[in-house]
């Protein structure tokens, strides 16, 4: 038996014990390999049909009155409570709404209020996506905090009495690591300071444990593992025993006590819902919802074991049809360290990912030079995987 008849039998077993493998059915899909899930979720059946009604009946037909009749005003905070398992939240401490950069920006202005005067320094994960970094830089500005960029590992030991907070991402959005949420945040607390984490790539793919870890704050978007949309609403998770003291930087009337007295004086509402701003992006918003569906019944430990055996099976794969030395896996091999994606580097990497998408299997690109493959466990299967990187070996001996 040849190799590839070798892979291909194993991807049909694994497929053939795959018990998320029905999930795919609930997705609009095609031959295409979308290996691109870590960047826009594919699009799951039932949302067409609830955008349709949304539009038609709630909004042509019942107007203003969807605003309590269609629960229009209470969505941010419902939807909060529907995403909350999946990142391991009890209810009532996750909103919906705005984009992650702007939750970035309520977080992290509101940890180091939460933190208090006396410590002037926030921590910022050195390979950060780049708007977090960008909005911590002002926040620190407009706080009269030091930014201080390190790389999270590093974080235990850098952070001290001056520290009011540190921004890490669960899941580097480049090298697809891993990293390490309890004990960071465990560290981080033994100095006094808080924890804000950025779960933009973990949330859907891996469990989280907000509370188990006594994450203080954490910020998503809902777009990638989850599904939503091209720019569905993001999530604000604000641990329940900093609700109280959170001062949100940006105190609009939808965060107001009471919203409708229209009072020249800001009070904030208690709970979740002090994370909000204005007007909730209702249409994007109830897409997302319906995108949640997918979930039910489908637990985060299983999808966390598919994700793994995934990218397993594609690094073995890879090893066995691209040829010696063309691309070398940034992506941890270690298991603890391993996000729902690899990462390959590569010469000419625009231009092998640019070849791929044509020959359908889509990943994406990042500079300057790393294939990034994301494996969304609802709906990739493992002869995709094994297709995926039979055409990296062709496309990469094509090259060279
Ligand atoms: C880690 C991380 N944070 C933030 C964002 C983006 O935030 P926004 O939705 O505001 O564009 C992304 C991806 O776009 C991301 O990967
Ligand atoms: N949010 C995106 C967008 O609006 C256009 C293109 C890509 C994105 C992304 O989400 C990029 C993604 N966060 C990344 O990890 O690179």
């Amino acid at each position: 038996m040849s190799e590839t008849e070798a892979l291909l039998d194993r991807a049909a077993e694994l497929d053939k014990a795959d018990e998320l493998g029905k999930l795919r059915e609930q997705f609009v899909l095609d031959e295409v390999v979308y290996l691109d899930g870590n960047s826009l979720g594919a699009l799951p059946r039932a949302v067409p049909g609830r955008v349709a009604d949304v539009v038609q009946r709630e909004w042509g037909r019942l107007r203003i009155r969807s605003w309590t009749e269609s629960g229009w005003w209470t969505a941010p905070e419902r939807i909060g409570d529907r995403i909350a398992p999946l990142v391991g939240a009890a209810a009532g401490q996750i909103v919906v709404g705005d984009s992650t950069s702007v939750n970035v920006f309520k977080a992290v202005v509101g940890v180091v209020r939460l933190a208090g005067g006396g410590r002037d320094e926030i921590l910022v994960d050195e390979a950060t996506f780049p708007t977090d970094g960008y909005i911590a830089e002002s926040a620190a500005r407009m706080t009269g905090c030091t930014l201080r960029p390190l790389a999270p590992a590093d974080m235990p030991g850098a952070v001290g009495p001056r520290t009011a907070a540190a921004l890490v991402n669960h899941v580097d959005y480049r090298t697809g690591r891993l990293h390490d949420l309890p004990g960071i945040t465990a560290a981080v607390h033994e100095a006094g300071a808080l924890a804000v984490w950025d779960l933009c790539h973990s949330a859907g793919a891996l469990p989280v444990g907000l509370d188990e870890h006594g994450v203080d704050l954490a910020v998503g978007c809902t777009y990638k593992f989850l599904n939503g949309g091209p720019g569905s609403p993001a999530y604000l998770y604000v641990a329940e025993r900093h609700q109280a003291a959170f001062d949100s930087p940006l105190p609009g009337w939808n965060s107001h006590a009471e919203p409708f007295g229209m009072r020249p004086g800001y009070t904030p509402a208690d709970g979740a819902l002090r994370g909000r701003v204005g007007t909730p992006d209702i249409l994007s918003m109830l897409a997302l919802e319906e995108s949640l569906t997918v979930w039910d019944g489908v637990s985060v430990a299983a999808v966390r074991e598919k994700s793994l055996a995934l990218t397993d099976f594609f690094l073995e794969c890879v090893a066995a049809y691209v040829p010696a030395g063309s691309v070398s896996s940034i992506t941890p091999e270690v298991h603890a360290e391993r996000g729902s994606q690899v990462a390959l580097r590569c010469d000419g990497a625009a231009i092998v990912m640019d070849e791929l998408i044509a020959r359908g299997v889509v990943g994406d690109f990042r500079a300057p030079d790393v294939l990034r493959f994301g494996f969304t466990p609802l709906y990739v299967g493992f002869a995709e995987v094994e297709r995926a990187a039979r055409v990296l070996g062709e496309v990469l001996r094509a090259e060279r």
